[in-house]
């Protein structure tokens, strides 16, 4: 008998990563924004970098529209290049407002290593690769902060109101950002559809290795892991 194919390749990439998405969930400094006994000073911090992360990952939606072979697509592509740029990355700005720090301030952070070798994976892939690859690297991104945002929602939801970083945990388990990272999981599973394996394992690999990123991100972020060297530009 010839068995059936029923797994979505996006529950396949899932599992695949589930040990280090609970992995993300668990980590302090997730745990502290839930919380929200963050210090403060993490979270601007995280502000300042996630700042310019935003800034080069919103271009994979960019170029996620030039790869598009539909105008659904591409128009899709282009409500997330707008969504990111105004939407999430407000969330930043007013943030960073209420913390003092200016927009001119955030937008010149400059990247650590960790956040600098993120980027540039993704953004290196994105150039040379597939339309499916490309997706494979930001997927990871999209759906794993949905998933922390969801989980923070139901997990203290009750404390919310007296959270600092309710607009955060807000923003990020809201059903538009999910209706986003949905919309991305559906696209993964038709780019995928009936591939051969060859294929499938680079994208798997992709994932994979973006999910590590985000841990790593994250214990950059705690650790404010910066280059060893400190050199002052001339002027
Ligand atoms: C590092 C990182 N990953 C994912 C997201 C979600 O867009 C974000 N803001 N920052
Ligand atoms: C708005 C936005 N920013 C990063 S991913 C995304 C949409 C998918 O959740």
């Amino acid at each position: 008998m010839e068995s059936i194919q029923t797994e979505r390749f996006t529950d396949r990439l899932y599992r695949n990563v589930e040990p280090i998405w609970s992995k993300n969930f668990h980590h302090s400094f997730v745990q502290g924004i839930g919380r929200g006994t963050l210090e403060r000073e993490l979270f601007s911090y995280y502000l300042k970098q996630d700042y310019v992360y935003l800034i080069e990952y919103s271009k994979l939606f960019a170029i996620g529209a030039q790869k598009a072979t539909s105008i659904e697509v591409m128009k899709q592509f282009s409500v997330l290049l707008h969504e990111t740029l105004h939407f999430e990355m407000d969330v930043h700005r007013s943030y960073a407002k209420s913390f003092g720090i200016s927009e001119e301030e955030l937008e010149q952070s400059e990247p650590t290593p960790i956040n600098l070798a993120y980027t540039n994976y993704m953004l290196n892939v994105a150039h040379n690769g597939t339309l499916a690859e490309l997706v494979s690297c930001l997927l990871p991104c999209a759906w794993d902060y949905w998933e922390i945002g969801k989980k923070l929602y139901s997990n203290y939801h009750n404390e919310l109101e007296t959270n600092p970083y309710k607009n955060w945990i807000k923003a990020y388990s809201s059903d538009e950002f999910g209706a986003l990272a949905k919309w991305l999981i559906q696209l993964m599973d038709e780019l995928t559809f009936e591939k051969p394996e060859r294929e499938l394992t680079i994208l798997e690999n992709h994932f994979q290795t973006t999910s590590r990123f985000e841990f790593l991100f994250w214990e950059m972020l705690l650790n404010q892991e910066e280059w060893p060297l400190q050199v002052q530009n001339m002027v």
